[in-house]
């Protein structure tokens, strides 16, 4: 595909879970930056204008969407039908004497996740601290942790009362999928869809030697993602040599644990995560979810 592509400021999850759909963006967006990090905190870049599309916590879109104009751009996501792997929750106690629960500095939609399965199941709303980036989990005082991403993949030392797979759990619960993080643009990229929805010129943009459309986003995004996914395999064995992993494992994980398309399942389980997370007031409510159509690239 050639489409001239302006200079965006691109942002996407630093953890092996995002690999497959960020394989050959710089190649996709060659005149781009693309900056990997935490997922938290690529929401808060990209509330602050400091990117213009990003692959951000779902829950994040929520909470945005009433301050600011922002669209989902792909129907490439991470999502999970069952077990995801690198989402858990352990407890010291049993879980109806869970008081304080420590939650992952670098999550946002498992932070709240964990938050709605304790309400909905025990009736739970524990007392909240943090468990920060760079420290281990033994470090923590908290009764329950939750853990995400890479450093989530390996079992803790300590030996813990029991724990939850959060995308297992919300499979038993739901019968639905889990998105866990979706591509979201906004600023410049979106201001005038506010005129006209889907098809967003880019006037302004002097690198840009035909007008850029969100279509074309949505076009470069699913292409990175098919991209990725046929080559899970050379993928895993590159991560692996930087992984506590074998390449094995790490397959396992791209085509068994996670799903990286929005279909209507997937849908339904983010409307219905939107709806529990409103009822606990942590999302605002009434944020319409307008879906990026889905795009073939080939
Ligand atoms: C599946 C995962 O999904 C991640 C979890 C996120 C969150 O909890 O906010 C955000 C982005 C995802 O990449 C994981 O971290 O392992």
């Amino acid at each position: 595909m050639s489409i001239t592509t302006p200079a965006f400021q691109v942002g996407a999850v630093t953890y092996l879970n995002s690999k497959p759909l960020i394989e050959d963006l710089p190649e996709l967006f060659p005149n781009s930056t693309l900056k990997l990090d935490y997922p938290s905190r690529l929401a808060d870049a990209l509330a602050a204008h400091q990117l213009d599309v990003a692959l951000i916590p779902s829950i994040e879109y929520f909470r945005l969407a009433p301050k600011t104009p922002c669209r989902i751009v792909s129907d490439a996501c991470v999502a999970t039908h069952g077990p995801v792997h690198s989402v858990k929750l352990y407890s010291r106690v049993p879980w109806n004497k869970v008081r304080t629960l420590a939650l992952d500095e670098g999550s946002r939609t498992s932070a709240t996740l964990a938050r709605i399965l304790l309400h909905e199941r025990l009736g739970l709303k524990p007392e909240l601290t943090s468990f920060p980036l760079g420290s281990s989990i033994e470090e923590t005082a908290a009764d329950a942790v939750l853990m995400i991403g890479d450093r989530a993949m390996s079992a803790p030392r300590e030996t813990f009362f029991d724990a939850w797979d959060l995308g297992e759990e919300w499979h038993r619960d739901t019968n639905l999928p889990f998105v866990f993080a979706m591509w979201v643009a906004t600023g410049r990229l979106v201001e005038s869809s506010h005129i006209k929805p889907d098809r967003i010129h880019q006037p302004t943009d002097p690198d840009a030697s035909e007008p850029f459309h969100l279509d074309h986003l949505a076009a470069l995004l699913a292409e990175a993602r098919d991209r990725g996914v046929a080559r899970c395999e050379a993928v895993a064995a590159r991560e692996a040599q930087h992984m506590r992993l074998t390449t094995e494992e790490i397959v396992r994980y791209f085509t068994e644990n996670l799903f990286f398309t929005m279909g209507p399942d997937e849908k339904r389980g983010l409307q219905l995560y939107y709806q529990l997370a409103t009822r606990l007031n942590l999302a605002p409510s009434g944020v319409q979810c307008e879906f990026c159509d889905p795009v073939h690239s080939r």
